[in-house]
């Protein structure tokens, strides 16, 4: 086990800066998750820490030790990437055995490793199969296990899941998480998928456009955004988010939402918050799923656009367009396509962001 310690890492390409400036640290045995679209800096970041990339400047530190100059075969890093890097003339086993023989294991303790790793992944029954003949899916596997096998201290995976099929996908979320646990490694993994990153991770760094934007637990990150771009990254279906303009009443402060009518009071500590902050154009959030909806009653009115019902889950749409609002509903709800409702968000979850920053307004817990 190592810990990673990224210190005002920055990589640029020519004049193109991929890498603002990353400050992280990963703890020992910790998962973390690198989250954010494409282009935003992701591999960048990972082929620093792995050693295929110098940083343009800053340090990368493992265990305190700087690794500037470390080639990556002296790293201790295992790697794994969205497109599996297999023998595919030899057999799973030859691919399984592969590093440990490379460096100079014996017979006994390769073939115990390569028992151990295949019955973990599942690949016991194709041993002495030729790696060509294998599905995408197995073949993601067996990269896995080729990478793990050798217990490397740090295990860089990069989107090792976006070639494989759905189903195979949230197999293999539960199992890298289980493989994780086992050997205790410190784990880097790479995504755009945030399913991905709020099921395994122990923490998520989310990035956009080269910059860290959010470093916390899934929980946080999606209870307490810091700001709207991580507000409307994180969750599915997203935040609503609404402008509108702060208002005076006589039950306290709340958000003038235009054509959604006034929101609700907004608790006292967001109120205050706003109110420190000085804040006018704001931006109200709340989540789909932590509304209350009724015919009548308090809260933002709006008409239902049409209704999804996905299995255990039906998700009401209201309005059009970049007024949308979707809201998570019991399965049982019954609405009409057309009709005007009542929203409710739920008072401790709404959130507030000011217009003009983008950044979350906090009010004390
Ligand atoms: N060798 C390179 N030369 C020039 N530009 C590069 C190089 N490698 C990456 N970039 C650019 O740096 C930016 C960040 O790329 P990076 O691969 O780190 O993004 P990412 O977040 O991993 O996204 P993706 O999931 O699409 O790979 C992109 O705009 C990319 O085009």
């Amino acid at each position: 086990m190592t810990t990673i310690r990224l210190e005002n890492l920055v990589k640029s390409f020519g004049s193109f800066t991929a890498l603002k400036t990353m400050d992280l640290e990963i703890g020992n045995g910790e998962f973390v998750a690198l989250l954010g679209p494409s282009g935003c800096g992701k591999s960048t970041t990972m082929n620093m820490i792995a050693g295929m990339e110098a940083p343009t400047s800053g340090r990368i530190l493992f265990d305190g030790r700087d690794m500037a100059g470390v080639p990556m075969g002296k790293r201790g890093v295992g790697f794994v990437f969205q497109n599996y890097a297999i023998f595919t003339h030899m057999t799973v086993r030859q691919n399984l055995a592969y590093g440990p023989k490379a460096r100079g294991w014996p017979k006994a303790k390769v073939d115990a490793a390569v028992a151990k790793i295949a019955d973990f992944l599942q690949l016991t029954p194709m041993l002495d199969q030729k790696s060509a003949k294998l599905s995408v899916n197995i073949l993601q596997r067996l990269a896995i296990g080729r990478s793990a096998i050798v217990e490397p201290a740090i295990f860089l995976l990069d989107e090792p899941l976006s070639n494989v099929d759905a189903a195979f996908r949230a197999v293999m979320r539960t199992e890298l998480k289980h493989l994780q646990r086992e050997f205790r490694q410190t784990m880097v993994y790479v995504t755009h998928d945030q399913l991905e990153a709020m099921t395994m991770a122990d923490r998520i760094a989310v990035m956009d456009h080269g910059v860290l934007q959010q470093v916390g637990t899934p929980i946080e990150v999606y209870n307490d955004p810091v700001n709207l771009f991580v507000a409307r990254f994180i969750g599915a279906p997203g935040m609503n988010l609404v402008e509108g303009t702060l208002a005076e009443t006589d039950r306290g402060l709340a958000v003038d939402l235009g054509a959604f009518g006034l929101s609700p009071p907004l608790p006292a500590a967001l109120a205050g918050a706003a109110r420190t902050a000085g804040a006018k154009e704001v931006v109200y959030g709340f989540r789909p799923e932590e509304v209350t909806l009724r015919t009548e009653g308090p809260g933002l009115r709006a008409a239902v656009g049409f209704v999804e019902r996905i299995g255990a889950r039906t998700i009401v749409h209201f309005g059009a367009a970049d007024r949308a609002l979707k809201i998570v509903a019991e399965p049982s709800t019954a609405v009409s396509v057309g009709e005007t409702l009542s929203i409710e968000p739920v008072a401790a979850s709404v959130r507030l962001f000011d217009k003009a920053s983008g950044r979350a307004i906090k009010g004390a817990a």
